[in-house]
């Protein structure tokens, strides 16, 4: 299921939870995965940074690649309680999430903010997740595709290529509730992003990777996965358990 040669990339975020006996998560999904899935798609596991090195150690040798929530954009300075790209890189980390809606929204996020952490990540070597996606009322008003093609371009550094560079569509409203678009629906928004993706970025735009997020669960999984220009999933709740993140990683078995 390889699209175009792009790797399909399974993704866990686990937000702000988790503690050192979580490393048994990443134990357990290593000890888990399978040879042949291990050859054909690409796991991360991002967990809070207070565990990022723990994680780095419990996944050596494996091919799950660890990455952060967050970053500040500057490598370092007087920035109480920030991590930098460089930290995270510094302790093993080889993504990071930029841009989250749980960011935007509680942390005031703005595209412009986004698009100086995605500078920060590749400056340190890092492969920065952009996350976009629409609230309720964006989408009853019929504005999904303008809302994220906006943070897209905004977003998304110049010269983004498929090593530095993917994209998240988490709509909002689908976050934590069980809700999802119609694959339709999904289709619709990844083939606008992928356009988008194009006239920033040109050819290059082939090979970056654009997840799906937003309630992504061993019972949905294939049918999320399978959807044109769906190259992976970003997911939350289900990543904090080996057994359900790995029945997500299943539907490229
Ligand atoms: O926000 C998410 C991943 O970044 C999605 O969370 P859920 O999978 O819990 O809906």
């Amino acid at each position: 299921m390889t699209r175009q040669g792009r790797r399909p990339l399974v993704a866990g975020n686990w937000k702000m939870n988790g503690t050192r006996s979580s490393i048994a998560v990443v134990e357990s999904v290593r000890h888990g995965l399978t040879p042949d899935l291990a050859e054909r798609i690409d796991l991360l596991i991002c967990p809070p940074s207070t565990l990022i090195a723990s994680c780095v150690a419990a996944a050596e040798g494996s091919n799950i690649a660890i990455g952060g929530q967050n970053l500040h954009a500057k490598p370092s300075g007087a920035f109480t309680g920030s991590i930098s790209a460089e930290m995270l890189a510094d302790l093993g980390a080889t993504y990071v999430i930029v841009g989250h809606s749980e960011r935007r929204a509680y942390h005031h996020e703005t595209d412009d903010g986004v698009h100086a952490k995605a500078l920060g990540a590749r400056r340190a070597g890092l492969c920065g997740i952009i996350c976009v996606g629409e609230t309720k009322d964006e989408r009853e008003e019929g504005r999904t595709l303008d809302i994220v093609r906006a943070q897209l371009a905004i977003g998304v550094p110049k010269g983004a290529t498929g090593v530095d560079t993917v994209i998240a569509y988490e709509p909002v409203w689908a976050i934590g509730t069980g809700l999802t678009p119609t694959p339709a629906d999904i289709a619709e928004v990844h083939a606008s992003l992928r356009e988008m993706l194009e006239q920033l970025v040109g050819p290059e735009a082939g090979r970056i990777r654009i997840l799906y997020g937003g309630s992504v669960k061993p019972s949905n999984a294939r049918e999320l996965m399978s959807v044109e220009n769906v190259d992976g999933a970003l997911v939350g709740g289900a990543s904090l358990v080996a057994e359900d993140f790995l029945g997500i990683a299943a539907a490229y078995a």
